[in-house]
C-alpha cells in the first residue's frame, strides 16, 4: 500500500483497464482479491485511527460492500466494536461478497440493515466510518435509499475512510453520479484507499474534494502481469531547468507577451492579464521579457525589468510568444501572423476564442510546423468552444476532450481546472495533482501561460514545459500560507 505522492508518474486506468488487471491478478492469487482488499482496508483503518474503538461500516449491495465486510471481520477480530449496516439483502450479494458476509457473520460481527441512528445510543460515539457502499460498479444515479445512506455518512462526525472511491463519485470523470449537482449526494471522505490502480475521477472535478488523502493498494501486482496502456499518468513534479554559471541573458530565452487590449468595447481596460503573464515569465527566469500591448500604448506601473514594444516590431520567429491574455477582440487581427511566424507559441484566452471563431485560424494553428512548438491553455469553456461541444461534455470526459483537441489542432493542450490535463499527439496524457480551489480566481491562468512561456524559453519542449509549469503553479497554491490571500499578482511574484 502506498500513499499517492506527486513524485511518481502513477498510471491511471479506466473501468476496462482495471478489469483486465483484476482478471490477471485474480488468476495468480491463491485467495480472492476481496480478501486482500478487506485486509488492506482494515490495516489502513488501524493505522489512521489507532485508538478507534467504535467503527461503523456502511456496506453496499456489490463487491465494494464485500470489501467492507472483510474489513469489518478483521477489525472485529482485532478487538474493535464494529457494526455493519448492509444495504440490500445478503442473499443478493455477488458470490465473493456473499462469502465475505458469511465469514463476517461466523466471526460474530454485528450486521443489520439499520443506519446508526437506531443503535448509536447503545454503542456510543463513533470513532471511524468506512464507506463501502459503491465502488467501480457505480454507473447510474444514486437510488433514493443510497442517497439516504450517503447523507448519513456525511452527517457522521467521525473520520471517513472510503473504499476504492467515495460513494457518489463517477470514478472516470470526477463528476457526481448521474450528473447530479448536489454535493450532499457524495461521500466526503478523509481518506480513500483505492485498489489495483489510480482512477482519473479521483483527481478531477469533485474527486479532489471528496477523496481526502488517497492511498493505493495494487493487490499483489507483480512483474509478468501484462498492463494495458494507461488512460493517463499522474503528472509528477519535474525539476525546473537549472541556470548554468556559463550563461548570459540570451541563454534563457526571450518571451514576448502579446495581449492586453487597452479599451475594450465595454469600456474596460484589459492590460492586467498581459502584465500578469509578463510578470510570471519574468519571475520564472526568462532571459528577457517583452510586453506588447495591443493598444500600441506603453503600460504604466509595470516592473521596470519588462521591455515594452509594439507587436509589429517584434521579431516573432525568434521569440517565445505568449498570446491572447486579455487580448479582447483586437487579438483577432494579429492572430494569423502570430500563428504563422511565432517561433514558439503559448495561446491563451482571447487568442483561443479567436481561433474557435475562425476556421482559417484553426488551419493556421494546425499548419504550424514541428519547429514551431505550440501550447494552448483552454479552461473548460474555451475547450468547449474549440471542440464545438458543451462544457458539460468536456467535463464529463476531460481526458478525451484534451486529447481530441491536441490531435485536431496538432499541439500540446493544457485543459485547466480541477485536475488539469496535459495532452499532446502521441503522448499519454498527464493529470496534474497539485493545485486547489484557491486558484479559482481571475488572472491565475495568465500566470500559468507566462510560466509555460518561460519554461519553453529555457529550453523545455512544449509538453514538458506544460507539465512542469502546471505542477509548479499548483504546488505554489498548495504551499500558500492559509492566512494570506492568494492573488494572481502575488502568485506571479512567487515564481522562481
Ligand atoms: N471484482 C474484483 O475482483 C474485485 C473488486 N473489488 C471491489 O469491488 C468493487 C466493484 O464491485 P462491483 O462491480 O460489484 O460494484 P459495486 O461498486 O460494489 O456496485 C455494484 C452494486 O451496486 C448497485 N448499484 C450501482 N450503482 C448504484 C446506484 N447508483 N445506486 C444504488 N445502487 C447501485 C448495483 O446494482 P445494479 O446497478 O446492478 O442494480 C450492484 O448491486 C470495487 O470497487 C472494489 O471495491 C475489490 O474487492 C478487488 C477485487
Ligand atoms: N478548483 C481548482 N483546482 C485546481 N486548480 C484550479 C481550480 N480552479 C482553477 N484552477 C486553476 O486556476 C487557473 C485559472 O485559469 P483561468 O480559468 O484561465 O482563469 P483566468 O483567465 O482568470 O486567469 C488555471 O490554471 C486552473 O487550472
Ligand atoms: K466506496
Amino acid at each position: 500500500m502506498q500513499r499517492l505522492s506527486r513524485t511518481s508518474a502513477w498510471p491511471v486506468h479506466g473501468r476496462q483497464g482495471i478489469q483486465v488487471l483484476e482478471a490477471q491478478l485474480q488468476a495468480c492469487s491463491p485467495i480472492p482479491l476481496m480478501g486482500k482488499a478487506g485486509l488492506a482496508t482494515a490495516q489502513l483503518a488501524l493505522a489512521l485511527a489507532p485508538y478507534a474503538q467504535r467503527i461503523w461500516v456502511a456496506a453496499g449491495p456489490g463487491n465494494n460492500g464485500g470489501d467492507g465486510l472483510e474489513a469489518a471481520m478483521h477489525l472485529h477480530q482485532w478487538g474493535k466494536a464494529v457494526r455493519v449496516s448492509l444495504l440490500g439483502k445478503a442473499q443478493n450479494l455477488p458470490a465473493d461478497a456473499h462469502a465475505a458476509w458469511q465469514r463476517a457473520q461466523a466471526a460474530g460481527v454485528q450486521i443489520n440493515s439499520e443506519l446508526p441512528a437506531s443503535w448509536l445510543e447503545d454503542m456510543g460515539p463513533l470513532d471511524l466510518c468506512i464507506d463501502a457502499l459503491l465502488g467501480m460498479g457505480a454507473t447510474r444515479p444514486l437510488s433514493c435509499e443510497m442517497q439516504t445512506w450517503v447523507q448519513a455518512i456525511n452527517r457522521c462526525p467521525a473520520p471517513v475512510l472510503a473504499i476504492d472511491l467515495p460513494t457518489g463519485l463517477n470514478p472516470e470523470s470526477g463528476q457526481l453520479l448521474g450528473d447530479a449537482t448536489d454535493t450532499a449526494l457524495l461521500v466526503q471522505a478523509d481518506h480513500t484507499l483505492t485498489f489495483i490502480a489510480a482512477k482519473a475521477g479521483l483527481f478531477m472535478g469533485h474527486g479532489r474534494d471528496a477523496c481526502g488523502q488517497i492511498w493505493l493498494d495494487c493487490l499483489g501486482f507483480r512483474d509478468g502481469i501484462s498492463v494495458p496502456p494507461p488512460q493517463a499518468l499522474l503528472n509528477d513534479s519535474k525539476p525546473r531547468p537549472i541556470k548554468r554559471h556559463a550563461s548570459h541573458k540570451g541563454s534563457h530565452g526571450d518571451v514576448a507577451i502579446i495581449g492586453g487590449e487597452a479599451m475594450a468595447a465595454h469600456g474596460m481596460g484589459m492590460t492586467g492579464a498581459a502584465v500578469l503573464a509578463a510578470t510570471a515569465a519574468l519571475h520564472a527566469g526568462a532571459g528577457r521579457v517583452i510586453l506588447s500591448l495591443l493598444s500600441g500604448q506603453h503600460a504604466e506601473s509595470v516592473p521596470p525589468d519588462l521591455m515594452q514594444r509594439e507587436w509589429q516590431r517584434l521579431d516573432l520567429e525568434k521569440l517565445h510568444v505568449v498570446c491572447g491574455c486579455g487580448g479582447g477582440q483586437t487579438v483577432q487581427s494579429v492572430m494569423a501572423e502570430v500563428l504563422r511566424r511565432s517561433g514558439q507559441l503559448v495561446l491563451d484566452a482571447d487568442g483561443l476564442n479567436a481561433v474557435a471563431q475562425d476556421d482559417k485560424l484553426q488551419v493556421g494553428l494546425r499548419q504550424r510546423t514541428d519547429a514551431q512548438p505550440t501550447v494552448i491553455t483552454p479552461h473548460p469553456l474555451e475547450a468547449a468552444r474549440l471542440l464545438n461541444i458543451s462544457t458539460t461534455e468536456v467535463q464529463s470526459d476531460r481526458l478525451k476532450a484534451a486529447q481530441n483537441l491536441a490531435d485536431q489542432l496538432r499541439c500540446t493542450v493544457v485543459l485547466k481546472g480541477s485536475g488539469t490535463v496535459i495532452a499532446a499527439p502521441g503522448q499519454t496524457p498527464r493529470i496534474n495533482t497539485s493545485g486547489n480551489g484557491r486558484l479559482a480566481i481571475g488572472g491565475t491562468g495568465d500566470v500559468l501561460a507566462g510560466l509555460i512561456g518561460a519554461r519553453m524559453a529555457q529550453g523545455l519542449g512544449a509538453f514538458d514545459a506544460a507539465c512542469t509549469a502546471a505542477a509548479q503553479h499548483g504546488q505554489l497554491a498548495d504551499d500558500w500560507p492559509p492566512n494570506k490571500a492568494l492573488t494572481a499578482s502575488r502568485l506571479a511574484q512567487r515564481l522562481a
